[in-house]
């Protein structure tokens, strides 16, 4: 018989049930002893996994009982009945599971029974279609923790790359007003946080990527850079930080250039997302600067399209579990009083 397992577990939600949140959750847990994973439960509709996955699965009602369900069986948080089923096709009460996942996920981890927070991929669309108004998970979980949405800093990290879109869930269109130089030094500022307190970093090294073909190329091809971002970069300069910038984006992503920043700041969602992607696609982890708890989600969506085909890469999933265990020692250590 395998010993309990008495690290402090993780609060997993499983997002849309008809997506792939619940096989890949499922499938992690399979692969807990290859990655060393920590206890976690997985949040949701147990019917969801049962639908997808046949291995062991232990219902519980009490994080204290996942340390001791966890080397054999999946624990999960069953919630309530998301009704008729159909990986691919998801429904209002579906939705409506993923909600009341991500609140008690959220709680679980604010009142640190849990000792961190790993999301699963949520439908926007049908999120929004039972009156959800926050353009992500990012915001809600913010809100719930008493944080400004600009002070949610949203990072997509993987083993080479780490990104940051400084706009997020907006129309292209609104970038350019978006983007002020206030938002780019509060982001930065949050973000040579992060990277020190939870990824070790003591002088993080940053870059801010234009906005512009060629960073504005001195003006001809947009202002931005010159009225917005270098101003921005002088300002952080002045505060002590190690930052360069505005970048020619074409060139920043570049092996050789990337590699010698800790991070990149990127102007929009699919400046970061697009070369992020294709680096990272099947270890990439989102995860929130900011925020008074650690919260880290797989980098994909619900991929509806291949839900209960048994397609879905675990990988991510493996990969945010990992991260966000290893930032919350990292919190727990930086805590500790001194010996
Ligand atoms: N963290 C979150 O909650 C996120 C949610 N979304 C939401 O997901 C929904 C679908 O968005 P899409 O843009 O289609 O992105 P998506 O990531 O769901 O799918 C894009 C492509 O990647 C594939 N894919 C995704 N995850 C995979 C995995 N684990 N293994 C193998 N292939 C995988 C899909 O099959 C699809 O071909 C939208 O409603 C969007 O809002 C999108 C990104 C992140
Ligand atoms: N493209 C990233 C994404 O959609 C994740 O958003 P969030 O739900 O974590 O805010």
């Amino acid at each position: 018989m395998q010993a309990d397992d008495h690290r402090r577990p993780i609060a997993v939600t499983m997002g849309d049930p008809a997506g792939v949140g619940p096989e890949v959750t499922a499938r992690a847990w399979a692969a807990r002893h290859e990655h060393d994973l920590p206890p976690f439960v997985a949040i949701g509709d147990i019917a969801a996994v049962e639908a997808v996955w046949d291995g062991p699965i232990a219902r519980v009602g009490d994080m204290a009982e996942v340390g001791r369900a966890f080397a054999a069986a999946l624990p999960v948080w069953h919630l309530e009945d998301s009704g008729p089923l159909t990986p691919g096709s998801p429904t209002p009460a579906g939705a409506t599971c993923a909600l009341h996942a991500l609140e008690t996920g959220i709680g679980l981890t604010r009142n640190q029974a849990s000792a961190a927070l790993v999301t699963g991929s949520v439908s926007k669309h049908a999120l929004h279609g039972i009156g959800y108004t926050h353009p992500g998970q990012t915001e809600f979980i913010a809100e719930r923790c008493g944080v400004t949405a600009t002070n949610a800093v949203m990072m997509l990290a993987g083993p080479s790359l780490r990104v940051v879109p400084l706009t997020v869930h907006i129309p292209l269109s609104e970038v350019p007003e978006r983007l002020t130089s206030e938002l780019i030094v509060a982001k930065a500022r949050i973000v040579a946080r992060g990277l020190r307190r939870d990824f070790g970093i003591a002088t993080p090294r940053i870059a801010l990527a234009g906005l512009n073909p060629h960073a504005g190329e001195s003006g001809q091809l947009g202002d931005e850079e010159l009225r917005v971002m270098q101003p921005a970069v002088a300002q952080l300069r002045e505060q002590g930080l190690t930052v360069d910038g505005p970048v020619a984006a074409d060139a920043l992503f570049a092996p050789g250039i990337r590699d010698r920043y800790d991070a990149l700041l990127c102007a929009y969602h699919d400046q970061a997302l697009a070369p992020f992607k294709a680096l990272h696609f099947h270890d990439g982890v989102n995860l929130t600067l900011g925020l008074p708890i650690v919260r880290t989600s797989p980098d994909h969506g619900t991929a509806f399209n291949i839900a209960g085909t048994g397609r879905a890469d675990p990988g991510p999933t493996i990969a945010a579990i990992a991260m966000a265990a290893r930032m919350a020692a990292a919190r727990e250590r930086s805590c500790a009083p001194a010996k």
